[in-house]
This record gives C-alpha cells, structure tokens and sequence, in this order.
C-alpha cells in the first residue's frame, strides 16, 4: 500500500486525476479494449472530478473508450432526485465529459429485483474483464462504497441497510432531516473493490482521520472496511494534511520517505529512457 499525502483536498484532487489520466492514457484503450473504471459519490471526490474535467477540457485526456462502474445507489429515492447518485454523477463528472452515456454503469436502486439488479451488476463487471482502477471515498466509520461496519470483508454487489452514523452524516444532504434519508442502498462489495487490479482511496478532512488511522495502522478488521486494502497488492490513499491527523508521526513520515525515493527512482528511469537503455513500460511506480 502506498499513502500519498497533499496539502489540501484540491491538490490531492489534482494528484489523483493526474494519476488517473495517466493510467488511461498508458492503457491506451480502445472501444474493443476499453478501460474500466470504478467511480465513488460523495464530496470528496469532486476536486478529483472537477481536475479530470480541466484534463479532458485541456485536450490531454478522452473518456471515449472508458466504461465506469459506480460504488453505489440509494434504494427507493427516484433517479432523477437532486441527491440520487445518477443525479450527483451527471451533475459533478458526466456531463462535463467525453464519455458516452451508453458507457456508464450505475447501480438501479428502484430496479423491481434488487437482488437481480445487484448480481448482473457483478456480471457485467466480469464481461469487461474487471475494473482496471477503482477509486474510492471512505465514510466516517471507515466504509468503502456502502459497505458498512460489519460488512463482509468477502462482500459482492448487493442491498445494505444503512449505519445511524452514515444516516446522520448523509442528512446534510437532505436538509438535516434524518428522516429523509434513504435507510437502504445498493452497493458493491468489499471483495468487488479488492477484485480490481488497482484500487485508489481519496481521504480528506479531519472527520475522516481515525477512520484512515484503522483502516492502515491497526489489523484488518470487517468494522472499519477499508482495512481490507491491506490484502490488495495494488492500493494507493491519497490523505490531505487533515486526514493524518489521527496516525502516528513516523506513519506519516514513512510514507512520505517512500514517496521522496520513488521519485528518485522514477527520474533515473526516465533519464535511462531518455537515453534509449529502458522502455517506457520499464518506467513505472512501485507499491
Ligand atoms: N456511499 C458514499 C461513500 O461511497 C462515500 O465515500 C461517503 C463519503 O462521503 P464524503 O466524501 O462526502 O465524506 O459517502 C457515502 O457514504
């Protein structure tokens, strides 16, 4: 696992649509070979979003061979409600870009069969071959997607009851009325997320900071789900200042050491590449 820390949510917004960009671009993909991408709600993610717009918007990055998959829905608000997760995905990301809407997976929280609905979700991920990238946003009790304290570490896609705590946090989207609220949703699992061959996690502001403080420095544990990205051999947290300021200050200092001799590392490489004695796939981050 790596942990990139930034000063603020909008440069760890720009590190991670650089870092984004960059995986679609060196995937080089095609509308047969398109790349998969896994995408999370929340405000979090939105500098991220807004930084993958200027991209795209820069002429540096096309979404037109991408096909993303979202983490997760409310069951029974309608698709068209200001705060459904359809509503937040085309008003934050998918309207701004390139990606045909044809290509973007959303769970369907007033499917008759939610059941259904969940198991073709986890299909239709399959008959692309997985997700390349997923990235993620955590809540305060340290869920990834939806998936509550609690939930199955072994978890696919499927219908969750919401925690009070999640309920309480997600109320300020819903005019502070809990009762507001939906008290179900549909999400992908923690074992969905482990499945993909990358897995990126956005974490920012200090109401998050003991969620990331249990989910890296203690024991994989199913009441903080995030810790299960210690079983993934490809994660990668980017943090803002905030957001460290639950774990230990040689946590922070080790993985900033890390970050310092990969860049080292990486400008040699490209400085042998440059040189003609590497190739570009021989130039790469390490974990
Ligand atoms: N289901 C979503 C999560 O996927 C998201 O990570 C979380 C954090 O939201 P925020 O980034 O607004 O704190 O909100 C919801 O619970």
């Amino acid at each position: 696992m790596r942990l990139i820390v930034r000063e603020d949510p909008s440069t760890v917004g720009d590190y991670i649509a650089n870092y984004i960009c960059r995986r679609i671009n060196d995937f080089e993909p095609t509308a047969e070979k398109p790349f998969v991408l896994g995408l999370p709600t929340g405000s979090s993610p939105i500098p991220t979003y807004k930084a993958l717009i200027k991209l795209v918007k820069d002429g540096k990055l096309t979404l037109k061979h991408v096909v993303t998959f979202n983490m997760d829905e409310y069951v029974g608000l309608p698709q068209d409600h200001s705060e459904s997760y359809h509503t937040f995905m085309f008003r934050e990301f998918f309207s701004h870009v390139d990606i045909p809407p044809s290509q973007v997976n959303i769970l369907n929280g007033n499917a008759k069969d939610l059941i259904g609905e969940c198991n073709a979700y986890e299909e239709k991920i399959k008959s692309y071959g997985g997700i390349e990238l997923f990235l993620g946003g955590i809540g305060e009790d340290g869920h990834i997607a939806f998936n509550e304290p609690g939930s199955s570490l072994a978890s696919r896609t499927r219908i969750k009851t919401l925690a009070y705590d999640t309920i309480l946090a997600n109320a300020r989207f819903f005019n502070n009325d809990i009762s507001a609220v939906p008290r179900m949703a549909l999400t992908v699992g923690v074992a969905t997320v482990l499945d993909s061959r990358e897995v990126v996690v956005v974490v920012t502001g200090q109401r998050k900071a003991l969620a990331l403080s249990k989910a890296i420095e203690e024991g994989v544990n199913h009441l903080w789900t995030l810790s299960a990205l210690q079983l993934h051999p490809w994660a990668l947290i980017v943090v803002d200042e905030d957001a460290t300021a639950e774990l230990h200050v040689k946590t922070v200092k080790y993985f900033k050491s890390i970050e310092r001799v990969q860049d080292e590392v990486e400008a040699s490489q490209r400085e042998l590449k440059a040189k003609g004695k590497i190739s570009e796939s021989q130039v790469g981050s390490m974990e």
